[in-house]
């Protein structure tokens, strides 16, 4: 399923850019329903009906680590909303001069990501840069900034980063609640 994923996210991605004009936009604001591309409707239906029952666990084993309730993140609707975001990394001619994304939190509760076998993520941990390869099969779960804030730092909204590299395309999915 993760496979199938990032293939209709790459192969959206390398489409003539006549085909994909009508989802261009000024305005950051603008969301695409996956509806709205029918090559990708039943890989991403698949993939967000994962994501929303691994939600559920997820939610569940948090307010058990902070000694509540299992149903208390969920009972607060924490997590309720969510969007998809579907990334393409060109190769990079000049890898060292440039980042594949900058250093930043999620503005999240939680995020879960996937990436492809090339890799490049990686977070700061005690200040140090630390890379985070890539699994088959596995996801990343990363805290964001809102349950940090609301969990009163029980949490830590981890910073990371994407490299740039002389490989690629690389691409990555993720689902932010
Ligand atoms: O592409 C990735 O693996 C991570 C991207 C990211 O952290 C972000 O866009 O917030
Ligand atoms: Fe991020």
């Amino acid at each position: 399923m993760m496979d199938a994923m990032l293939a209709v996210v790459k192969r959206f991605h390398e489409l003539p850019n006549a085909d994909k004009a009508s989802f261009y936009s000024d305005d950051a604001r603008r969301r695409v329903d996956p509806r709205e591309i029918p090559s990708w409707r039943d890989q991403v239906r698949e993939y967000v009906k994962y994501m929303i029952e691994l939600r559920e666990v997820i939610r569940e084993l948090l307010s058990e680590a902070l000694g509540l309730r299992r149903d208390y993140l969920s009972s607060m609707e924490c997590m309720k909303s969510r969007s998809l975001a579907c990334l393409y990394y060109p190769k990079c001619p000049e890898p060292n001069k440039t980042l594949g994304s900058s250093k930043h939190s999620d503005v999240t509760f939680l995020t879960l990501f996937m990436q492809d076998s090339i890799g490049g993520l990686q977070i700061l941990h005690q200040d140090q840069w630390v890379d985070v390869p890539p699994v088959r099969g596995a996801l990343v779960a990363d805290i964001g900034d809102l349950m940090q804030i609301i969990r009163n730092d029980k949490f830590i909204s981890v910073e990371h980063r994407v490299l740039a590299q002389s490989v690629g395309p690389r691409i990555s999915a993720f689902i932010c609640y």
